[in-house]
């Protein structure tokens, strides 16, 4: 396996971005989208990124790269336009023991990101090991159709019914075929028809078992 995948919890950890151009922008967008604390370090930043940092969201550091940006960061992502620049990012990141993607090169780098497909918790991610990153996105865009804002609640009530049976109930083996028969109802589809009543249905079988999910099964912290 050339590379091996993991998902990484980012909320309130410091990332770095050396660069600010269109492939930073595209990096920054994401990170922030997972909670990132993002520093952009860059003597010039597109719009995109230039009006979250107007706004705050990100800081940015209106200067080229110094050796010693990466300290206190959790990832690097060295994406300059100057391939020497961003083999000294690397450097440091290994020095360092940070892991960084090295968007002109990967071989350089400890991780590349790879192609998304998100609907709430459900996330697909695609990789072609760096050969075509135009295929991981097409192939995204290929099975997009399949997976609709249904996934999402579906897997927002799975997660509570689970939460539910985990924590007012001992694991035990009782608890495995309930999942099994949960994830093989086909949820998505009973929401995407509208299938409401026979959701509730289930539910309520589940709630004489102990597993009662809030009304929309939305809530997970705080499940009624
Ligand atoms: C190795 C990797 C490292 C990394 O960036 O992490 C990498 C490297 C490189 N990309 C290059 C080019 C392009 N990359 C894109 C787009 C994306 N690139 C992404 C990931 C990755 N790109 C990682 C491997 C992913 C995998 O394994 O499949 C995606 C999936 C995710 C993301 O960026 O987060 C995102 C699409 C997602 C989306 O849009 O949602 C486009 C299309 C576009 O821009 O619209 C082009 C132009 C077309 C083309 O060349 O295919 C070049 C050549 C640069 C040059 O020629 O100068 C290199 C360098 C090299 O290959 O050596
Ligand atoms: N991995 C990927 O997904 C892709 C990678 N690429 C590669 O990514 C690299 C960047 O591409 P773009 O974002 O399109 O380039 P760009 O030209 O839009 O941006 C380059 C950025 O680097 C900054 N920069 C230059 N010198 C710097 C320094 N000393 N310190 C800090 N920042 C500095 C510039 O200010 C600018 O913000 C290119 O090498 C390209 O080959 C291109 C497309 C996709």
């Amino acid at each position: 396996m050339r590379y091996y995948p993991i998902n990484v919890d980012l909320h309130g950890q410091s990332v770095l971005i050396v660069g600010g151009g269109k492939v930073a922008a595209r990096k920054a967008k994401r990170l922030l989208a997972a909670g990132a604390r993002l520093t952009v370090v860059a003597p010039v930043l597109v719009p995109a990124l230039a009006e979250l940092a107007e706004q705050g969201t990100l800081r940015h550091l209106e200067r080229g790269y110094r050796h010693g940006d990466l300290a206190g960061a959790m990832l690097a992502f060295a994406a300059t336009d100057d391939p020497q620049l961003n083999r000294e990012v690397a450097a440091e990141a290994k020095e360092r023991g940070i892991l960084a993607d090295v968007v002109d090169a990967p071989a350089q780098g400890a991780f590349t990101t790879p192609a998304v497909l998100e609907q709430g918790d459900l996330l697909i991610t695609v990789s072609t090991g760096g050969a075509s990153p135009a295929l991981s996105r097409q192939i995204v865009t290929m099975i997009e159709p399949l997976f609709g804002p249904e996934y999402a609640e579906a897997v927002s009530l799975l997660g509570t019914v689970r939460e539910k049976l985990l924590t007012e109930k001992v694991r035990n083996a009782y608890n495995d075929p309930v999942f099994a028969e949960l994830a093989a109802l086909n949820l998505p589809a009973l929401i995407k028809n509208g299938q409401r009543d026979v959701i509730d249905q289930i539910l309520l079988k589940l709630s004489a078992t102990g597993a009662r999910p809030g009304p929309d099964g939305a809530d997970k912290k705080e499940p009624s």
